[in-house]
């Protein structure tokens, strides 16, 4: 049985028809990675997923019992409040001290619950974020471009934690990046977003193509991994809303378009 499934997924914000027939499903265990342009309605997706937004039609089903993690793609912090990592961890609910070590363990962050979280990293931030969704105990966590903001090994390093994650927890994982091409490896599936699923398949995974050395080098630890994708439609003609930031990707990705 899937973890959760989306079926003809209709929203609507504002005046704006953001996401249209959309199916999606999630299996045990699974790495799903979306892309899509910005606007394409991931984050969209995302809250319809966790049930912060309410679909104007189609319906959403959760395995019963079904805990989610989500790290949102922003945090807002006063950075005058004084706080540091650990105390972060256990707001708004109280957590026995040893959950919080664990799931900083877990995410990679085991050092720091004394850091102030004015002081950290974006890529420590972001740890420190998984380790809250983590507390959960998620079956399934959902993450909100993760890796905004943080450098080619930065984000290498992040996608090879959460690979850990999935291996030592068991948990599925739905990730959302807004960089077209180049995805966490270890995707079962991609799934392009832009208003609509324009298509899904596997990453195919390429780190020994001089292209992609050239583009990220070989220091990540085959973390990363090309998608290559064929759109069979344009989208300009079929949707009333703008798709021009170049969605027509399907096309080998070099160097020079990436940059
Ligand atoms: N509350 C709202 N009212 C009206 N329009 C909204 C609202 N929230 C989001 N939108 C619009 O919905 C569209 C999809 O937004 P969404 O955040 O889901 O896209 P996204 O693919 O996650 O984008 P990004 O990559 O920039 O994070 C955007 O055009 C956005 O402006």
């Amino acid at each position: 049985m899937n973890l959760i499934e989306a079926q003809r997924l209709e929203v609507t914000l504002g005046s704006h028809k953001v996401l249209s027939h959309v199916d999606f499903h999630v299996a045990p265990g699974e790495i799903v990675t979306i892309v899509g342009p910005n606007g394409s309605g991931k984050s969209t997706l995302l809250r319809t997923l966790l049930g912060a937004l309410r679909p104007d039609a189609g319906k959403v089903t959760r395995k019963p019992g079904l805990r989610l993690g989500y790290v949102p793609q922003k945090l807002m912090m006063d950075p005058t409040l004084p706080m540091n990592v650990m105390r972060f961890l256990s707001l708004p609910k109280r957590v026995p001290a040893a959950e919080r070590q664990a799931a900083l363990d877990e995410a990679g962050a085991g050092t720091l619950g004394e850091r102030p979280m004015s002081g950290l990293s974006g890529g420590q931030f972001q740890r420190v974020l998984l380790a809250r969704a983590l507390l959960e105990k998620p079956d399934l966590l959902l993450l909100d471009e993760p890796t905004q903001g943080l450098d080619q090994p930065g984000s290498a390093a992040f996608y090879r934690q959460v690979e850990h994650i999935r291996e030592h927890l068991g948990c599925a994982v739905v990730m959302v990046s807004h960089e077209l091409h180049v995805v966490m490896s270890a995707s079962d599936r991609v799934v392009c977003l832009n208003g609509h699923v324009c298509c899904q398949g596997h990453p195919e995974v390429v780190a020994q193509a001089a292209e992609y050395r050239a583009l990220f080098g070989t220091g990540t630890a085959g973390a990363l991994a090309l998608y290559r994708h064929e759109h069979s439609h344009r989208h300009d003609a079929a949707c009333d809303h703008d798709h021009g930031h170049a969605h027509d990707h399907g096309h080998a990705h070099t160097r020079s378009e990436a940059s």
